[in-house]
């Protein structure tokens, strides 16, 4: 429909993100080949917190690798290398995983490349030096078809972290935090593992872990984020929101309170109306798991509810511990007794069959995943029901809403006021000493750690949260206005106006950081801009004596390259009188070539 405002905004839409292409590749281009060195472009992602597992840069690396096919003959005629397919992908691999350890993984990739494959090779047998030269072989430095050809959806989220627009821009400043507080409780050993169900006794009290993802899909994990454990009351919030997503708050609210039940999570007591307190205690999760799909077979709502319960991450691991819903179903007598007392009140939808029920509600807590997976699934409850690795709504927005309400009023037993009171964040705990925290519209966390205390919390997760709203304004209530709160706010500056944005980039130039000289010219700001004294960004440069970032600066200048400040002074003329050789050989350089240019 051209013309229409679909269309406009789909043609809008590839304009712009074709313009965002060509925009990043001539800001990340190395100079010198004119590609642009996929290396250090992914290291600036992993370092605004974007890893190389992220769902949404998986077209570009793979279309990356399938594009590069390994042309020998370029190796060999260009760097007379003898090197084999495998070795050389090997390397490919290594320069493509965007991770802590790239700085040094050229140079162990080097050194570490098989045997048989070892290169011989008239270069020098500095690994780093040969690494550099493979690097310089058209896999790991991309021409602009190339890197536009591959980029696709990957435009939206890659954007985002180069303009340092994600939720919290300062990802390294604020994961350095966190791992400070995690390492701060590891060495707490209070509470013990939960027995009753006796598969749980057998995990190791010690294991901890923690695991964020922000609503950007920013994510990082400590300690034992990847160990398997069983979600328990943790499904049940995600139980709720689905059930409710499908029948909608008003019938699900006819079988299920809102109200903080003040007893033991599986205490065997009722509401005043003779229902559950909350769906967020054993009675209301085992009358949640009547509604859910209750017309289907008891395998289909099983496969329904891990299907779904994956969609809430969209990556990882959810899987299924058959040992522990045996285990559980076997010493269930405390349930079955407060499902009868919940039928004898009429609970339940009619006809509903209370061993499949109590099958079902079993193995939702049998639901098996890892740290590093449930905190995408907090995330997108944070993200208001939206998964935030690829955009898919798993729950509608509402019944994202009421869950976070319960989690906030009913999630950590007869401690959800306490926990209210003192961190003001809704959260849910699980006996197998998982806990998820949700800060709305900023982030998820998980965290794993198997010793409980006496309300069966986790120890060492209630202590986290109390630490990390110490030190974050994140407390449902710090945000008030005229608050006097001093904590850290790791959110993204919402509103810099120009002038700002000018003398930050200015300061960049000061600081020689091209990285973020990049962000503001991807922001769109105008690489000419002046400050208040009329001075640019290669004034600062040149008064610096910063070699690189005025080579930077000069290569993406399209103006006279003497632009003239309040008193006069051209950035030569800072050079000069600085004394940096280097700087005034390259900027009468640039002045040369920009007269010859004008035909002056
Ligand atoms: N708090 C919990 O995690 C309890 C869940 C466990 N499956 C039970 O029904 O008792």
């Amino acid at each position: 429909m051209p013309g229409s405002p679909i269309c406009r905004s789909m043609s809008h839409d590839s304009k712009y993100r074709s313009h965002m292409q060509e925009l990043i590749f001539d800001l990340y281009k190395d100079e010198a080949t004119g590609r642009l060195f996929l290396p250090k472009f992914f290291k600036e992602l992993v370092e605004a917190g974007i890893r190389k597992d992220d769902p949404r840069l998986e077209q570009m690396i793979r279309q990356v690798k399938e594009t590069e096919h390994l042309e020998e003959e370029i190796l060999v005629d260009t760097h007379n290398l003898q090197l084999d397919r495998d070795a050389f992908k090997s390397l490919l691999d290594v320069a493509l995983t965007p991770s802590d350890s790239l700085n040094m993984s050229f140079d162990s990739a080097a050194r570490n490349l098989p045997p048989a494959a070892r290169l011989t090779s008239s270069l020098d047998s500095n690994a780093s030096s040969l690494a550099n030269d493979i690097a310089l072989s058209r896999a790991l430095y991309i021409s602009r078809d190339m890197f536009c050809g591959c980029v696709g959806n990957s435009i939206g989220v890659i954007s985002k972290a180069l303009k340092n627009q994600l939720v919290i821009p300062d990802w390294p400043g604020f994961t350095n935090v966190i791992g400070e507080i995690f390492e701060e409780i590891k060495p707490n050993l209070s509470g013990n593992v939960a027995t009753y169900i006796p598969q749980l006794a057998r995990a190791n009290p010690n294991a901890w872990a923690v695991s964020v993802c922000t609503v950007d899909g920013q994510r990082k994990s400590w300690g034992d984020a990847f160990k398997p454990f069983c979600l328990q009351s943790v499904s049940k919030p995600f139980t709720y929101a689905l059930v409710h997503d499908e029948i909608g708050a008003d019938e699900l609210h006819s079988h299920i309170g809102q109200e903080p039940s003040g007893r033991l999570f599986n205490d065997i007591s009722l509401d005043h109306n003779k229902k559950p307190h909350n769906p967020l205690i054993n009675a209301g999760a085992i009358v949640a798991a009547s509604l859910m799909k209750r017309h289907a077979s008891l395998s289909d709502r099983f496969d329904f509810a891990i299907r779904q319960f994956r969609r809430f991450c969209g990556t990882g691991y959810v899987g299924f511990n058959n040992a522990v819903f045996l285990s559980e179903r076997e010493t269930a007598d405390r349930n079955y007794a407060l499902s009868y007392y919940m039928r004898e009140h009429k609970c339940f939808p009619e006809s509903t069959n209370l061993q499949d029920t109590l099958d079902l509600y079993f193995q939702l807590c049998s639901i098996e995943t890892n740290c590093d997976t449930l905190s995408v699934m907090a995330a997108t409850l944070a993200n208001g029901g939206v998964n935030p690795l690829n955009g898919e709504r798993i729950i509608n927005n509402r019944a994202c809403r009421d869950t976070l309400s319960l989690m906030y009023s009913c999630g950590m037993y007869d401690w959800s006021g306490q926990f209210a009171f003192r961190i003001g964040l809704p959260a849910k705990s699980g006996v197998a000493g998982d806990l998820i925290i949700v800060i709305p519209n900023v982030a998820g966390i998980a965290i794993y750690s198997p010793r409980l205390d006496t309300l069966g919390n986790t120890v060492r997760g209630v202590k986290f949260a109390e630490a990390l709203i110490q030190r974050f304004n994140f407390h449902n209530y710090d945000s008030l206005l005229y608050s006097d709160c001093q904590k850290l706010d790791p959110r993204k500056s919402l509103h810099e106006t120009e002038s700002e944005s000018t003398s930050k980039y200015l300061f960049a130039a000061k600081l020689g950081d091209i990285s973020a000289i990049k962000r503001y010219l991807l922001m769109g700001l105008n690489i000419h801009d002046r400050d208040y004294d009329d001075r640019t960004a290669l004034h600062v440069a040149a008064s610096e004596g910063d070699v690189a970032c005025l080579e930077y600066l000069l290569s993406k200048w399209r103006e006279s390259p003497e632009p003239q400040d309040r008193f006069g002074r051209t950035p030569l003329d800072d050079a000069k009188f600085f004394k940096h050789e280097e700087s005034i050989q390259m900027l009468q350089k640039a002045i040369d070539a920009w007269r010859i240019s004008e035909g002056d």
